[in-house]
């Protein structure tokens, strides 16, 4: 059995933050799954197409390159985040990406993947599993900093009302709902900074490591 790192929960949580340095901690590849709905959505978007045409976002989604995603200032947009989490509604989406997400977990050296359902779907048999998650207004304020910092104009009541919008979204599709897999440990970050979110989160590892032996 490999290390499997499956790294869940809504959006602005730090999931994102804690997956990467649990990759760098422990020498595993990592993938943010988020940045392939992302980037069907704005595929969508720029070819002018509707967020609710189920058979253009799946050709979007089959025909994705995902060579330079991490790098793609397109994606880290509050636009893209709403168009990744309406696409991402669609079983034909989430089954064009499936086969993709499963061969990254699936590399013998393992593998660090965070999403919404990582532990649920992509990899049930993850021996490592965290749900994390914070207040929606604790992460409206971290998302709202991240944002303004980079220049976008964005008032922080809209913001919030997003990531709201989002959360009823993700949790009540009927595809992959986001839900927290019976056997992850949910972190709740919302008192941590990120140093003690991290710190909780190795924490969490090393007691799956230690039960599976790796
Ligand atoms: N514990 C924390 N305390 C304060 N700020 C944090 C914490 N964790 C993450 N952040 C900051 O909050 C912002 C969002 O974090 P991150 O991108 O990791 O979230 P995410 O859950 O991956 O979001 P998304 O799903 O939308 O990609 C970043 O600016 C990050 O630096
Ligand atoms: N495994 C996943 C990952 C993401 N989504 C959807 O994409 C939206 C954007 O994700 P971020 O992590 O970049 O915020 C998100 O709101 C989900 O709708 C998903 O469904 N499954």
């Amino acid at each position: 059995m490999s290390l499997i790192i499956a790294v869940d929960g809504p959006a602005a949580s730090g999931k994102g933050t804690i997956a990467a340095r649990l990759a760098r901690t422990y020498g595993l590849p990592h993938l943010d799954t988020g940045l392939l709905y992302r980037a069907v959505g704005v595929k969508l978007l720029e070819a002018g197409r509707s967020l609710d045409d189920e058979a253009a976002a799946t050709e979007a989604a089959r025909s994705l390159d995902v060579a330079g995603l991490s790098d793609d200032p397109r994606l880290t947009t509050g636009e893209a985040g709403e168009a990744a989490s309406r696409v991402a509604g669609h079983p034909g989406v989430r089954a064009a990406l499936l086969d993709l997400q499963q061969a990254f977990a699936a590399q013998a050296v393992g593998a660090v993947l965070d999403g919404r359902d990582i532990g649920t779907v992509i990899a049930p048999d993850a021996p490592a599993k965290l749900f994390v998650t914070a207040t929606p207004e604790v992460r409206a304020t971290r998302r709202w900093r991240q944002l303004t910092a980079r220049g976008f104009d964005i008032g922080f009541e809209e913001m919030l009302a997003d990531i709201q919008r989002r959360d009823a979204r993700d949790a009540g599709r009927g595809a992959a709902p986001m839900v927290q897999a019976e056997d992850a440990v949910l972190l709740d970050t919302t008192d941590m900074d990120i140093e003690a979110a991290f710190d909780a989160a190795r924490r969490i590892v090393e007691t799956a490591r230690a039960k599976h032996g790796l």
